[in-house]
C-alpha cells in the first residue's frame, strides 16, 4: 500500500469515505477492495450488513478499525450529517433499484431515488464535501433508434443508439408507464447535483452503471430474500437454474443489454475516488460495450455455463416466454438497447473493462452454485414433503 500514486503521479493520501448503501451489491465489492488495497477508512451506512459481515468480523481482520458499520436509515436519522462532516468524500449508493418495484411501488421508488437523496446532496454542498452519486444508465430510457421503422437502415447507425453522457437525450414513456418512475427520479437528482455544482461549487461525480453483475447481486427468492420477490435478471435466471425450471423470457427476451463484471466496474469507481481532479464535475458511463446480448441470448449462455459449472444436464426446453404484464404487472415498459459511449471515461481516467460475458458468467455462476445449490435443494425437498 505504501507509495500509492494517482494517475498524475501525485501521492494518494489516506481518506475517510462515508459510503451510504455500503451493505448492498456494489457497496460490498467497493468496501472489500478499499479494505484490501488501500489505507482509506470507510464509514459504512446501511440498514443491512449481511453482505459485508465478512469485512466487519472477526476483529482480528487486518483492516480492523478502518471500517465502521452504522445501521442507519437515511430517511430519518440525524446522525447522517455528522458522518458526512467527518468524511472527506461521500459515496451514495442507497436506492430501490429493482425494476419489479418501479411500477408496483412507484412512491417508494421516487422517494428512495430522489427525496431521500436530497439531504445527502445538501449536507455535502453545505459542508464543502465531495460527492460521488450513483445514478443509472436508465436515465437514457429508450434509444432514438427504437422509434424508427423496423426496417430502417438508420437502426444500424451508432448515432441512433450509442448512449453518450453529453449528447444523448433522456427518452421515457408516458406517466402511466410507471416503470420510468426510477429513471425520472434519478434524472432529477442528477440535475439537482449538477446545479449544485454550477451554482454552489459542489464537487461531484455522477456514475451511470450499465448492468453491473456478479456475486452477491440481489437475492435468491425464498433463500435469502422473500419467496415472492423479483430480483434483477441475473438473480432471476440463477434462481431458475438452481431450481431446474425454465428461465422466463419477458416479452420474448428481445431487449438488449451490455453486462459488465462487477470487479471491472469497481476499478473504474476506484479511479474516480482516487483522482478527484480528473473525476470532479463529470458524469461517467461505466459499462462494457463489447458484452452486448439479447436477454434471450443471456438465458441461453447462462444455461450453458451453469451446466458446465454444476455438471447438471440442461432442461430440454430451457426457456419459456411470459408477458411483461404477467411478470411485472401493469405499467411495465423497457429500455430496448444499452450501448455505453466510453469516450469520457477513457479520456479522463484511461479506464477500460476487461472481462468477457462468458468469463464473468462462469465465475458468477460458480459462486451462485457454491453458495445456494444445497439450500435450494433442501428448500425444494421440504416443499415436496409438505
Ligand atoms: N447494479 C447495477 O448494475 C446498477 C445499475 C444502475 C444503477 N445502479 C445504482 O447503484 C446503486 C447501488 O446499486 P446495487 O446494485 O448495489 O443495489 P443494492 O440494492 O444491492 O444496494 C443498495 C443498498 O442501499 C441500501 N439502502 C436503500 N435505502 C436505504 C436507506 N433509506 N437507508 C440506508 N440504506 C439504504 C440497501 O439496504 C442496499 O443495501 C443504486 O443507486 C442503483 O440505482 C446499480
Ligand atoms: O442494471 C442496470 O444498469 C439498471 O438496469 C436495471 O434494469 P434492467 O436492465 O431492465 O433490469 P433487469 O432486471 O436486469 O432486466 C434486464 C432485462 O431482462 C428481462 N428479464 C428479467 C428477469 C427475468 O426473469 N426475465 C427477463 O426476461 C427484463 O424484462 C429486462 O428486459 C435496473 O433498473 C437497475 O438495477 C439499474 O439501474
Amino acid at each position: 500500500m505504501a507509495g500509492r500514486v494517482d494517475l498524475d503521479g501525485n501521492p494518494i493520501k489516506p481518506m475517510t469515505i462515508c459510503m451510504i448503501g455500503a451493505g448492498g451489491f456494489i457497496g460490498s465489492h467497493l468496501c472489500e477492495k478499499l479494505m484490501s488495497e488501500t489505507p482509506h477508512t470507510v464509514l459504512a451506512v446501511d440498514v443491512y450488513s449481511d453482505k459485508i459481515k465478512h469485512l466487519l468480523e472477526p476483529t482480528s481482520l487486518p483492516w480492523n478499525g478502518r471500517i465502521q458499520f452504522h445501521r442507519i436509515n437515511i430517511k430519518n436519522d440525524s446522525r447522517l450529517e455528522g458522518l458526512i462532516k467527518m468524511a472527506d468524500l461521500t459515496v451514495n449508493l442507497a436506492a430501490i433499484c429493482t425494476p419489479a418495484d418501479y411500477n408496483t411501488r412507484p412512491l417508494d421508488t421516487i422517494y428512495s431515488n430522489f427525496v431521500d437523496a436530497l439531504p445527502v446532496v445538501k449536507y455535502c454542498s453545505e459542508n464543502g464535501k465531495r460527492l460521488i452519486h450513483f445514478s443509472t444508465c436508465e436515465v437514457y430510457g429508450k434509444t432514438i433508434g427504437a422509434f424508427l421503422p423496423e426496417d430502417s437502415p438508420l437502426r444500424q447507425d451508432p448515432a441512433y443508439f450509442v448512449l453518450s453522457e453529453d449528447a444523448s437525450p433522456c427518452i421515457f414513456g408516458p406517466i402511466e408507464k410507471q416503470r420510468w418512475s426510477y429513471a425520472c427520479a434519478k434524472q432529477l437528482i442528477e440535475r439537482l447535483i449538477y446545479a449544485e455544482g454550477a451554482e454552489n461549487g459542489l464537487e461531484f461525480t455522477i456514475v451511470r452503471p450499465f448492468n453491473w453483475i456478479g456475486p452477491r447481486m440481489d437475492f435468491i427468492p425464498g433463500i435469502d430474500g422473500p419467496s415472492e420477490g423479483v430480483p434483477r435478471v441475473l438473480a432471476c435466471f440463477s434462481n431458475n437454474l438452481l431450481r431446474h425450471e425454465p428461465l422466463k423470457l419477458v416479452d420474448g427476451g428481445h431487449s438488449q443489454r451490455t453486462f459488465i463484471y462487477i470487479k471491472d466496474a469497481i476499478e473504474a469507481v476506484f479511479l474516480m475516488i482516487e483522482n478527484p481532479a480528473r473525476a470532479n464535475g463529470h458524469i461517467f458511463n461505466v459499462g462494457n460495450p463489447n458484452n452486448e446480448v439479447t436477454v434471450k441470448q443471456l438465458a441461453e449462455m447462462m444455461t450453458q455455463v451453469y451446466s458446465k459449472v454444476s455438471g447438471e444436464t440442461p432442461l430440454e426446453t430451457p426457456t419459456v416466454d411470459v408477458s411483461s404484464k404477467e411478470f411485472y404487472g401493469e405499467g411495465y415498459d423497457d429500455s430496448d438497447k444499452r450501448i455505453p459511449d466510453m469516450t469520457i471515461i477513457n479520456r479522463q481516467l484511461g479506464w477500460n473493462p476487461k472481462t468477457s460475458l462468458w468469463d464473468l458468467l462462469e465465475s458468477t455462476l460458480t459462486y451462485q452454485h457454491r453458495t445456494y445449490a444445497e439450500a435450494v435443494k433442501q428448500a425444494m425437498s421440504k416443499t415436496t414433503a409438505n
